[in-house]
């Protein structure tokens, strides 16, 4: 079954909400936004989850000592790199990581073939004044015009309850990645969670 990421987690309900409806992947936003969260908040709310819930820090630009000074202060598994880190950078990291690009055409592809060792490529949309929880889709179609290795692949941008299943079915994912997807008036939903995984789960039945 395609994995399932719930990104800007804010709230400890939330979290554990997510884990009970079979999130895989839980993101905590450590980069300037309105989803940001402080070592500390992150640190209870991820000691609230079951060890296999995957724990993802979200940063743009950071450096190596807050990446992994962060990491190892909330047990997070995966640092995910929204800004403009270098693969020389990222290889230094003492912590497995998640690349993420902006797509807008088929060379933003090229790019991730170099980020061999990444465990993740996260693509995501480049519509938007954010790095990343813009709540915009970028054309899954450049996906079938090159060579992409979708086991590695976490889809993100715009998925929601009513476009996720044809997300899949066009793109292949290892896992979907979902923020703005999952809120209403600009918090997360617990409703929304619900709907948002059942609609993954119902694609491998
Ligand atoms: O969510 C943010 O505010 C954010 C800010 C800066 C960099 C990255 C950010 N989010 C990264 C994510 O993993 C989001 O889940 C992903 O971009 C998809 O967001 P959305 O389109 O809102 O579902």
């Amino acid at each position: 079954m395609t994995r399932v990421k719930i990104c800007g987690i804010r709230h400890t309900e939330n979290a554990i909400e997510a884990t009970k409806r079979g999130a895989d992947m839980i993101g905590f936003v450590f980069a300037k936004s309105k989803r940001q969260v402080t070592v500390e908040q992150a640190k209870q709310i991820a000691s609230s989850l079951p060890t296999n819930i995957k724990k993802v820090g979200v940063f743009v630009n950071a450096s190596q000592e807050e990446l992994e000074a962060t990491a190892h202060s909330v047990g997070l598994d995966y640092v995910q790199l929204h800004g403009d880190e270098s693969l020389k950078f990222c290889q230094q990291l003492s912590i497995p990581y998640i690349k993420s690009f902006r797509v807008q055409s088929k060379d933003d592809l090229e790019q991730t073939k170099q980020y061999n060792d990444a465990d993740y490529i996260l693509l995501d949309s480049a519509t938007g004044p954010y790095r990343g929880g813009n709540g915009t889709q970028f054309d899954w179609q450049i996906l079938n015009d090159l060579p992409f290795e979708h086991e590695r692949l976490i889809l993100a941008g715009g998925l929601n309850q009513d476009n996720v299943k044809y997300a899949i079915s066009q793109t292949t994912p290892k896992v979907v990645d979902v923020s703005s997807g999952v809120e209403f008036e600009g918090h997360k939903s617990n409703q929304l969670i619900n709907q948002f995984i059942q609609s993954v789960k119902e694609c491998s039945k």
